[in-house]
């Protein structure tokens, strides 16, 4: 997981989860430590030799959420911030990842999400446009399809935005449909890796299973059943979770896979490509200037935006469907900060 190697980014082997120690400091915050995702992800942060200094920040228990993870014998120095302490945890922070926001119900869509998490995503990335301009955003919060809009608009708003530097985590998709894939055709998920291209929302997610090998196999009803749970593996959690929430743990291994892939890519590590959502000019024809592709990740972040590829006939249906959503989930981010 957390290789620093040459190693593609799709292909990187789980043994590498505690590689070596760094060779540059990174200083990483998380926005939103104390909840279900942060503080996995907080802990997941502490073991990657990548992460020099891990900055916590929550409305409530980031604190404690350091004092506890602070204890991991790994080389990083970890602070928590209180509540009214934004603006030092965002001080000389290269990355910033944000999980802050409310998680769906059942019968709940991500869009449901957007009244209560489009303030906390603006407000967070207008801190961050003040105090560390420069940051890369990792933004992990519901919808996000808007919630990627709405920091590009503040951000822009703010006259700092830089569209290598502002990704939507879309790695769970990634992560789901290579399990999920695994399951069907019996072999190790480092074997199904799956790009998966769009937003992140049911019909926003098109898993391009023709571009593997093995998936370029399973046709018929297998075919649609793998598609749907790859489109709407997230509802399983929610509905598993009773009321709880909506996926924490797997959420958090997914977002430590990104932010460790982009610190690769920061460090100069080449071949650094996995699927993100960023602003993209492969539908901006259309009006839709936000879509996840595979995406080459490099010192500056965002470093060559890969085309989606030959598509099958089934594919393209999932692709007609995916647009119109998400360009509406879009231009609602965009209105929201205009
Ligand atoms: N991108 C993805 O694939 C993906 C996957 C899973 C969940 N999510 C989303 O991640 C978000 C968080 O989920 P969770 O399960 O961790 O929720 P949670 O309620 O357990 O935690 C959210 C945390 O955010 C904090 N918070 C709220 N407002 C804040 C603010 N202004 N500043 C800082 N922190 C603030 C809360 O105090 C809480 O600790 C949800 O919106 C969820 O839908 C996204
Ligand atoms: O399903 C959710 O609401 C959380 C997340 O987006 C997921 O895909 O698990």
């Amino acid at each position: 997981m957390f290789a620093r190697t040459a190693a593609r980014t799709l292909a990187a082997p789980s043994s590498r989860l505690f590689s070596s120690s760094a060779s540059r400091l990174t200083k990483v915050a998380v926005l939103g430590a104390g909840g279900g995702i942060g503080q996995p992800l907080s802990l997941l942060l502490k073991s990657d030799p990548l992460v020099t200094s891990l900055s916590l920040y929550d409305i409530r228990g980031a604190p404690g959420v350091a004092a506890d993870v602070s204890h991991v014998d790994t080389g990083s120095e970890v602070t928590g911030y209180a509540a009214d302490q934004l603006d030092q945890a965002l001080e000389g922070v290269e990355v910033v990842v944000i999980p802050a926001g409310v998680p769906r119900k059942p019968g709940m869509t991500r869009d449901d999400l957007f009244n209560t998490n489009a303030s906390i995503v603006r407000d967070l990335a207008a801190s961050v446009a003040r105090v560390s301009p420069e940051a890369h955003i990792l933004v992990i919060s519901n919808p996000v399809n808007s919630t990627v809009p709405i920091v590009a608009a503040t951000l822009e708003k703010a006259g700092v935005f830089n569209p290598a530097r502002v990704f939507g985590v879309t790695t769970l998709d990634v992560v789901r449909a290579a399990r999920f894939l695994a399951g069907v055709s019996g072999l190790s998920p480092s074997e199904t890796i799956v790009p998966v291209v769009g937003g992140h929302s049911g019909p926003t997610i098109v898993p391009l299973l023709s571009q593997t090998k093995y998936g370029k196999s399973i046709t018929g009803e297998v075919y649609d059943k793998l598609v749907h749970r790859i489109q709407y593996g997230g509802d399983e959690v929610v509905k598993a979770k009773d009321g709880a929430g909506s996926a924490t743990l797997s959420m958090a291994y997914a977002g430590a896979k990104f932010a460790n892939a982009l610190l690769r890519g920061l460090n100069g590590e080449k071949g650094v490509i996995t699927p993100t959502f960023v602003k993209s000019p492969l539908f901006a024809d259309q009006g839709i200037d936000f879509f996840s592709s595979l995406v080459e990740l490099g010192p500056n972040g965002v470093e060559k935006i890969h085309p989606i590829g030959e598509l099958s006939a089934e594919e393209q249906k999932l692709l007609e469907a995916c647009l119109p959503e998400l360009k509406k989930n879009i231009e609602k981010g965009k209105a929201f900060v205009a």
